[in-house]
């Protein structure tokens, strides 16, 4: 799901300096690979052969002897080396095995791979998203990110920093409605806002709503907030983000004339159901949630509408609080910065000229494990 080829040693490198801005400001950097290997080397030999029989399971490979082919490849790995190859993809060419069953002589010839690789998952934000004292653990839309979200899920039952903590999953990946991360954006220790999207169903959004207030999660509100559904504004964080108490990045892009929006405010109703109620207006709707007098919606590419849709395509409303009015952005989006920086705004810029090609920025390449009571 990316619309150009990244230059894979550039990638990289822009991908370290992101992780060193981070850490040069007091963030301490997760890396999810590693996370995986030390969830399934503290969970032991059941741990990883269930991981692993999950994992060929949603590649395709329940049984049969492809199935044993491939098991045996990763089993004669290290963890290390075999999270990495999940990740990257098992080429056909690797393996010593050329498969006979009609199917893959006549109509996979071709395709190069056994198992496909996961190049979207450098954008962690969305296979799963944390919530107070807990997670959603995300069902994706598309099946080319449907596995990722395994990951997350056994760093959270086996890794030794998450595991027994007392985490909630108020909602787990085997739901069948879709949800990404990339849409739910924390507000507030009481208010979520979750995009209606591309990626995420309305019928999900009632799920974790009802799940939050059932839960004693500490959340009593969630903002539904409709979007349109296409590539460049995939997720609600792709065209409005919160970066201090009372400011947010909004793309003029989806906003109709006088700022509106459809936005559904769910709280808890009598007997698990949910009361809702629509309003337009994003600003008025954001005040009251959010117990403020004022707040300052800031347009990509300053309101300009041409410099707007470009920024934007390059993700410059993803921007990444790392701190209430400190912000990590991708430098391309120079107009953007600029805006962020008269409004008060401390702008960290990252390097983008590859990462940006995979459509997804700060945000979307980071998931916040622990967030501060800021209150
Ligand atoms: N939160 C985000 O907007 N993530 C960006 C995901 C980009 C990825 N290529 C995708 O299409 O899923």
């Amino acid at each position: 799901m990316f619309d150009d080829i990244p230059y894979l040693p550039i990638a990289q490198q822009e991908h370290d300096n992101f992780a060193d801005t981070l850490r040069q400001n007091q963030v301490e950097v997760l890396y999810l690979e590693k996370l995986v290997v030390e969830a399934l080397d503290a969970g032991g030999e059941t741990v990883k052969a269930d991981f692993l029989t999950q994992m060929l399971a949603e590649s395709g490979y329940v049984a049969g002897v492809l199935h044993t082919v491939l098991k045996d490849y990763l089993n004669s790995m290290t963890t290390e080396e075999m999270v990495v190859k999940l990740m990257a993809g098992v080429r056909k060419n690797e393996l010593d095995y050329v498969p006979l069953d009609l199917v893959s002589a006549a109509e996979e010839q071709d395709y190069p791979f056994f198992l496909d690789p996961m190049p979207n998952l450098y954008f962690t934000r969305d296979p799963a998203a944390s919530i107070g004292d807990g997670l959603s653990i995300n069902h994706m839309t598309f099946p080319a990110r449907q596995r990722e979200s395994l990951f997350m899920a056994t760093i959270i039952a086996h890794h030794p920093r998450f595991a027994n903590q007392g985490l909630h999953v108020w909602r787990d990946r085997d739901q069948t409605t879709r949800i990404e991360g990339g849409d739910e954006l924390v507000l507030s220790d009481t208010v979520i806002a979750i995009g209606v999207s591309e990626r995420t169903a309305a019928s999900a959004i009632e799920d974790i709503a009802r799940s939050l207030f059932a839960n004693q999660s500490g959340f009593e509100k969630v903002l539904a907030i409709r979007i349109p559904h296409n590539h460049a504004m995939m997720h609600l964080d792709t065209v409005f983000t919160m970066i201090n108490h009372d400011q947010f990045t909004v793309h003029p892009g989806i906003l109709g004339e006088g700022g509106q929006i459809d936005t559904w405010t769910l709280t808890a109703g009598k007997n698990g159901e949910l009361d809702i109620k629509h309003d337009r207006d994003l600003k008025r709707v954001l005040k009251e949630v959010l117990n403020l007098d004022d707040l300052d919606l800031i347009p990509t590419g300053g309101g300009d509408p041409l410099i707007a849709d470009r920024e934007q395509w390059n993700d410059g409303s993803n921007t990444l609080a790392i701190a209430p009015g400190v912000v990590v952005t991708y430098n391309r989006n120079y107009v953007s910065n600029q805006v962020l920086r008269e409004h008060g705004l401390k702008v960290l810029e990252v390097l983008s000229s590859e990462l940006s090609r995979g459509r997804g920025g700060p945000r979307c390449m980071s998931m916040p494990l622990v967030r501060e009571d800021l209150s």
